[in-house]
């Protein structure tokens, strides 16, 4: 299967608008030849939108959409040569897996048709791909969600498309299941080699599935990036609050000196501007020591343990005076409530409190 032609794909200020209302604001997006890219954005933010005007089962009301520098936008959907997952892929629940998987091949035009052995052939192939051929005499009804959802991918497959479009394709499985299925669709991906995007609002999806991950809000994108890039560098405050467990608190920044409330926090704000803004701190970037120890102080309110961390809730002395925040600290470090703690942030970032 490696080395089946795939395409770029190029989007160029696309807007799209239900009424009044814009869900798609000037995206541009190119994805590479063989890439697998993840849509990540919360509800509503347009993901769906951009993936189905890929797919040509939508038109955008400006903008270009080009395969391989080829306009896309004067074919439709069955021209385009792109195969499709979605959360609920309905398998035609008379057909056996077999038959479901070879119907995109039976239905082709009579001129590019394979004969009946090519196809029986080829189905064998993609069933084993997706490791379910033993599977293949069952009807969907007997089938798991997890293994529905890998025959709905081996039926996308079946017609080589150029593109394949996932649209939240391990939404509706449990969470064992889509973990299995993340690391399935992974290593899947690196075997068929096609230019790939699928849709997400699971962070830790995108984040472990995709070669580079779009974080999408209100049909605009906010950062374009590799996993550990919009991890470890978001770009905007939204991006910094959607990916990871974020500390958010309201500083005072002054010529290069941070304040919350009438505190002067030791940590650099070297180029950010004067004024309101956001200080944002991953919960495991934040440094627990005895009182006086850092920048923050606060009284543990309540701890909690999940495996190797303790999730503590602090109530922060100065500043508001009521500002709760929670903290993952290391087991050996054991925490009480009651205890009184200094905390300095080890790494953070500061946006401006109007981004
Ligand atoms: N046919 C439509 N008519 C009117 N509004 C629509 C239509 N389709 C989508 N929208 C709106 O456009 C916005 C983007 O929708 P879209 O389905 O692309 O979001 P999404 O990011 O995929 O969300 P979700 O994760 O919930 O599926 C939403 O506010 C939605 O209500």
């Amino acid at each position: 299967m490696k080395g089946s032609c795939c395409v770029t794909i190029e989007l160029k200020n696309i807007v799209k608008k239900f009424g009044a209302f814009a869900a798609l604001d000037n995206v541009d997006l190119k994805v590479a030849n063989g890439e697998l890219l993840a849509l990540l954005g919360p509800s509503g933010s347009g993901k769906t939108t951009l993936l189905r005007i890929i797919a040509g089962l939508d038109w955008p009301d400006a903008g270009e959409v080009s395969f391989d520098g080829q306009d896309a936008l004067s074919r439709g959907a069955g021209e385009r040569h792109v195969g499709f997952v979605f959360q609920h892929y309905a398998l035609f629940r008379h057909m056996t897996v077999f038959e479901n998987v070879a119907f995109g091949l039976r239905v082709q035009p009579r001129a590019v048709r394979k004969d009946e052995a090519s196809i029986r052939a080829r189905v064998k192939e993609l069933l084993d791909l997706v490791q379910l051929d033993w599977l293949s005499d069952r009807y969907p009804n007997q089938l798991s969600g997890g293994q529905r959802q890998r025959i709905a991918l081996a039926r996308a497959l079946a017609i080589e498309p150029r593109i394949l479009l996932l649209d939240e394709p391990f939404g509706a499985l449990d969470a064992k299941v889509r973990k299995e299925l993340r690391q399935w669709l992974r290593s899947l991906h690196s075997e068929i080699n096609v230019t790939s995007i699928f849709v997400t609002h699971d962070q830790e999806e995108a984040l472990e599935v995709a070669n580079r991950v779009v974080v999408m809000d209100k049909g605009r994108i906010e950062q374009i990036g590799t996993p550990s890039e919009v991890y470890d560098d978001p770009a905007t405050a939204f991006v910094h609050g959607f990916i990871g467990e974020s500390i958010v608190l309201p500083v005072q920044v002054s010529r290069g000196c941070v304040r919350l409330g009438d505190r002067a926090l030791n940590i650099a704000a070297d180029g950010v501007a004067c004024g309101a803004s956001k200080l944002f701190i991953r919960r495991h970037d934040m440094q627990v020591g005895p009182a006086g120890s850092g920048s923050l102080e606060g009284a543990v309110r309540h701890v909690r343990t999940f495996g190797p961390i303790q999730r503590a809730e602090v109530a922060l002395c100065g500043g508001e005076g009521k500002t709760v925040i929670e903290i993952d600290a290391p087991r050996d470090r054991q925490l009480q409530p009651g205890d009184l703690v200094g905390l300095q942030p080890r790494r953070y970032r500061i946006f401006a409190a109007q981004d």
